[in-house]
């Protein structure tokens, strides 16, 4: 395993989820930094500074996780490094390889998308890069396979399409099991059990769905028998592809506002 030193800037939600992950995952042995203002506290044997150390000091990895829209408040701390580090990888939504190059530099830059279930080894991480070499792929691969699935993107351009899919998605989908508890609530059950109820099922629904070889519109007619109530419930979810539309719509206006925000970062 291996022992680079390894800061991470910004430990909020993200990067606080994958700092939890990371130190969860079997033989971690990297010496971290969490750097954050803000951040009230950090996991035992990992060190808390305030904002970036001045001198030409770097990490072997630079994790970058703070709000695409605070990037501004710590690039004049990296323009006065004489070096840069050896892998970064950023998480910024939106924020493109050419203005991390332009702020940060580094060897090798890696994009990662990552999501919130991460903090448990069971998110999943999308990679880009546009200039790192096999060695520099496989380590940033390596860092993040102990927190799920990991799926390497060609095309920067669609990497606005898997933040609003994989990194935005948790969201929705929690979302979705509020709207079914509730909606489970209004047919007369228990508020706490409803929600256990929509948890628990999403939870099998995808475990299921991910251990096999059948898609998911199979397996929904698996629960659909003829003439059946589940089939009275598709019918729903299907007039007018409503679900879908809505997934689209939902999908579209996130993947949206990444552009805005990578916008709003080129231009400083
Ligand atoms: N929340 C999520 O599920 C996901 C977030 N992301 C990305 O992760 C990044 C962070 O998002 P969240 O964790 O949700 O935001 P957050 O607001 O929870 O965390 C940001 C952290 O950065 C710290 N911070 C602010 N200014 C700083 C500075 N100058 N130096 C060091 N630290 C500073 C804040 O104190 C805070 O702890 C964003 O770029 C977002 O696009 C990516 C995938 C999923
Ligand atoms: O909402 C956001 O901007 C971030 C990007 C992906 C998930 N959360």
């Amino acid at each position: 395993m291996a022992t680079g030193a390894l800061w991470l800037i910004g430990a909020g939600n993200m990067g606080g989820a994958m700092l939890r992950g990371w130190l969860a995952s079997p033989g971690w042995a990297r010496p971290v930094t969490v750097i954050d203002p803000h951040v009230a506290e950090v996991p035992n044997g990992v060190t808390l500074l305030r904002e970036l150390p001045s001198g030409d000091e770097q990490p072997d990895i630079l994790v970058l996780a703070i709000k695409p829209q605070q990037l501004g408040d710590v690039a004049p701390l990296f323009a006065a490094k004489a070096g840069a580090p050896r892998l970064l990888l950023s998480i910024l939504a939106g924020v493109e390889t050419t203005t991390l190059k332009n702020v940060v530099g580094a060897d090798a830059i890696v994009r990662a998308m990552p999501n919130l279930p991460v903090s448990i080894g069971e998110g999943v991480t999308a990679l880009y890069s546009s200039d790192a070499d096999n060695g520099a792929r496989s380590e940033a691969a390596g860092l993040v396979a102990s927190l799920g699935l990991v799926e390497w993107v060609d095309d920067e351009k669609l990497f606005d399409a898997v933040t609003a899919l994989s990194g935005c998605g948790p969201g929705f989908l929690f979302r979705f099991i509020e709207a079914m508890a509730q909606a489970g609530e209004a047919l007369g059950l228990p508020a706490a059990q409803a929600l256990r109820l929509a948890t628990a099922t999403v939870k099998g629904s995808a475990l299921l769905a991910a251990s096999s070889n059948e898609g998911p519109a199979v397996l929904a007619d698996r629960v659909a028998s003829p003439g059946g109530s589940t089939r009275e419930g598709l019918n729903v979810l299907d007039r007018d592809e409503a679900l879908k539309a809505l997934m689209r719509a939902t999908l579209l206006a996130a993947a949206e506002r990444n552009a805005e925000l990578a916008a709003a970062a080129r231009s400083g």
